[in-house]
């Protein structure tokens, strides 16, 4: 991944042989330190995928186009009040940036609902491409989830917040702004750590990514075509007791080209409460959050007084340990 040529964050290559990716081989355990040592040290790692074809992936985006250039009455019918869901654009903050959050969108039947809210007379290939490529990049969630999981002997844990949540699709677009501003970059996206458990983002080859390095240096990401990330949010970050960093990020524009990104999110079930795996408790590891439902944290990020805090101080404003 070309970022800083003085910084780097791991690459983790997952394109081998799968019967190699099979749980309890050697290949599996020492990925399951990798993926582990990648999280706690720099809050995400580039993942080296060749599982997910690169023509599905092209297709993806050219669908995620077709979407985004519906008209702006068609975008704002994908209301859904839950954080994270539904449309979101025409905002004076981020003025270049849209989005929309589908859940639930490797089921093909409630993927199909959302196509048809948005073309009434139904859009297959959208529908089939876009199920697709969720299902291929849920499969590889799921896998790196077991292996956070294995990397700290806890495996056999399948109710944990890590196992146990949904796919919850993100499409973005950010604008390129007029020509000849913002020459130095715009935010499209403000400086926040992710609110659901984990992120596995892909783009269309525009960068703009950014990331805060742990000593508080701003590093741009580039992504390879086979690459994806991996990035710690704050339920993981809460799940280890600390252990895993949440990373800072943000995206920068500053013209030329529009870019398109995809994720998807681990979403926590309804009624999750997130709280430390009582194995990462001990003397040397002490507890830093209390245990706090899902639910009301993500919605107190969006009230006046949580969305007036740093996004990476929220969660200890809501569940901070005072000591
Ligand atoms: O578009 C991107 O590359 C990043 C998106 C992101 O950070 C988010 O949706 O949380
Ligand atoms: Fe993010």
């Amino acid at each position: 991944m070309g970022s800083d040529s003085h910084y780097q964050i791991p690459a983790i290559d997952f394109s081998i042989n799968s019967t190699e990716l099979d749980r309890g081989t050697d290949k599996w355990y020492n990925l399951c330190k990798r993926v582990r040592e990648a999280c706690e040290n720099y809050g995400c790692f580039e993942i080296v995928y060749d599982k997910i074809p690169l023509q599905l992936k092209a297709d993806t985006f050219s669908m995620i186009r077709q979407l985004f250039n519906l008209p702006v009455e068609t975008k704002e019918k994908n209301v859904n009040p839950k954080p994270f869901h539904g449309y979101y654009g025409q905002y004076p903050t981020t003025p270049f940036y849209e989005s929309f959050g589908i859940e639930d969108s490797s089921n093909y039947e409630s993927f199909k609902s959302f196509t048809e809210l948005m073309w009434p007379d139904g859009h297959e290939q959208f529908c089939n491409t876009v199920v697709t490529m969720v299902k291929k990049m849920d499969e590889l969630k799921e896998m790196i989830e077991m292996m956070i999981l294995d990397s700290y002997g806890l495996g056999e844990k399948l109710n944990s917040i890590i196992a146990c949540n949904k796919t919850l699709l993100r499409v973005m677009k950010y604008d390129a702004p007029p020509s000849g501003q913002y020459a130095n970059g715009h935010y499209g996206l403000t400086p926040h750590t992710d609110k659901l458990v984990s992120t596995i983002l892909c783009d269309d080859q525009v960068s703009g990514l950014e990331f805060e390095t742990k000593d508080g240096q701003w590093v741009k990401l580039s992504l390879s075509p086979t690459s994806y990330l991996f990035i710690v949010g704050d339920p993981l970050m809460a799940w280890s007791n600390g252990r895993m960093h949440r990373l800072k990020h943000r995206v920068m524009i500053s013209g030329g080209k529009e870019r398109y990104s995809l994720g998807a999110f681990g979403s926590p079930l309804e009624g999750t409460i997130i709280k430390a795996a009582k194995e990462l408790v001990d003397d040397e590891h002490p507890r830093i959050l209390k245990d706090f439902d899902y639910k009301d944290f993500s919605k107190f990020t969006f009230t006046q007084e949580g969305s007036a805090i740093d996004s990476e101080m929220q969660v200890f404003a809501f569940a901070g340990i005072s000591t």
